[in-house]
């Protein structure tokens, strides 16, 4: 068995996600010879190199990727296809371009006409992230029991996506594949949605505070403080996610306002047996997630 599941592992972007793909290769041992960083921004540049977590830290993301066996970006998803024009043209024939983005069906849009001939694409999606960002933001556990979803492009090689599952089971993380439109549906309602619910209530509380001019907020209780943890997450990266999985996102949103609307209506009419029969429902949820330690 060769001794590095790859020789030069090439991390574009190197925020919560890309940092803690680092530093957990490096906590695990076996993963990676050489572990390259790219960042745009200088501070960022400076910053990545006091952390320590890469062995190289690359400004141009063109010679970050030359001669990697593995790159893996790790930027919001809206800047894919731009960074693939800058880093095509670098990428090694027999390389393994992968991807930590929260939506796939735009993911393989934006990056499968640009791929080189010779570069497999494998795009995955780690279930696992905080609403923290940055390279300081990054920690070597966040994957462990973890699911990783893998959405292997119809044609690939299935021996590079192995290589990929292989990657994320040593980083910790229990690997599921599936097609990429089933994914964006899935995401949708288990992350998506709640954000775009967190991100709305937030605004509907903070619109309440000023039209009555009263401190609404600070007796906020803690079902509303649950919201702003997650209502507090990066910009770009949400933006980026609610405008590459629009279609999944709407459909969602418009099941759960129909769902809502129902539940207005008990309300209106005084029906106890519903408005209970949907709370035990979230209750039973809870429970099952639990049981299965994922809460
Ligand atoms: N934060 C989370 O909980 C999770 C995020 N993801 C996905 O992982 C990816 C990375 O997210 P995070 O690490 O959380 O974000 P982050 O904001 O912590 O890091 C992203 C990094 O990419 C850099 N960047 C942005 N645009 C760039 C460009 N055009 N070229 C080069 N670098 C650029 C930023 O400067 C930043 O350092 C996103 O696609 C996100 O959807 C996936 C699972 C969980
Ligand atoms: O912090 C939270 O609650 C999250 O939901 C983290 C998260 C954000 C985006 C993803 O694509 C996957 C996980």
């Amino acid at each position: 068995m060769a001794e590095f599941l790859f020789e030069r592992l090439c991390l574009i972007g190197v925020g919560l996600i890309g940092s803690s793909v680092a530093r957990a290769a490096r906590a695990k041992g076996g993963i990676a010879r050489t572990i390259v960083a790219h960042t745009r921004r200088p501070e960022t540049l400076a910053r990545v190199r006091e952390l320590g977590f890469a062995d190289l830290v690359e400004a141009d993301a063109g010679r970050a990727v030359e001669g990697a066996d593995c790159v893996i970006l790790c930027v919001p998803v809206g800047a894919y296809a731009g960074v693939m024009r800058r880093i095509a043209p670098h990428l090694a024939p027999g390389c393994i371009l992968s991807d930590a983005g929260s939506t796939k069906g735009s993911v393989i849009r934006d990056l499968k006409p640009l791929l080189p001939a010779g570069v497999q694409l494998v795009p995955a999606h780690p279930m696992a992230g905080t609403e923290h960002s940055g390279p300081d933001a990054g920690f070597a556990e966040l994957f462990e029991n973890r699911y990783v979803i893998i959405t292997p492009v119809p044609g690939g090689d299935p021996a590079a996506a192995e290589r990929i599952a292989e990657l994320w089971r040593r980083l910790g993380s229990m690997v599921e594949r599936m097609d990429a439109e089933t994914h964006d549906k899935v995401v949708a309602i288990v992350s998506h949605l709640p954000h775009l619910i967190a991100f709305t209530i937030c605004g509907t509380a903070d619109d309440l505070a000023e039209e009555t001019r009263e401190a609404v907020l600070r007796f906020a209780a803690s079902g509303f403080r649950d919201f702003t943890r997650i209502a507090s997450s990066d910009v770009d990266m949400w933006r980026d996610i609610f405008l590459n999985n629009r279609d999944a996102l709407l459909e969602m949103l418009a099941r759960f306002t129909e769902d809502s609307h129902a539940l207005a209506r008990a309300v209106r009419y005084g029906q106890a047996d519903f408005i209970e029969d949907r709370i035990r429902r979230g209750r039973r949820i809870r429970r099952g997630l639990i049981e299965r330690k994922q809460a």
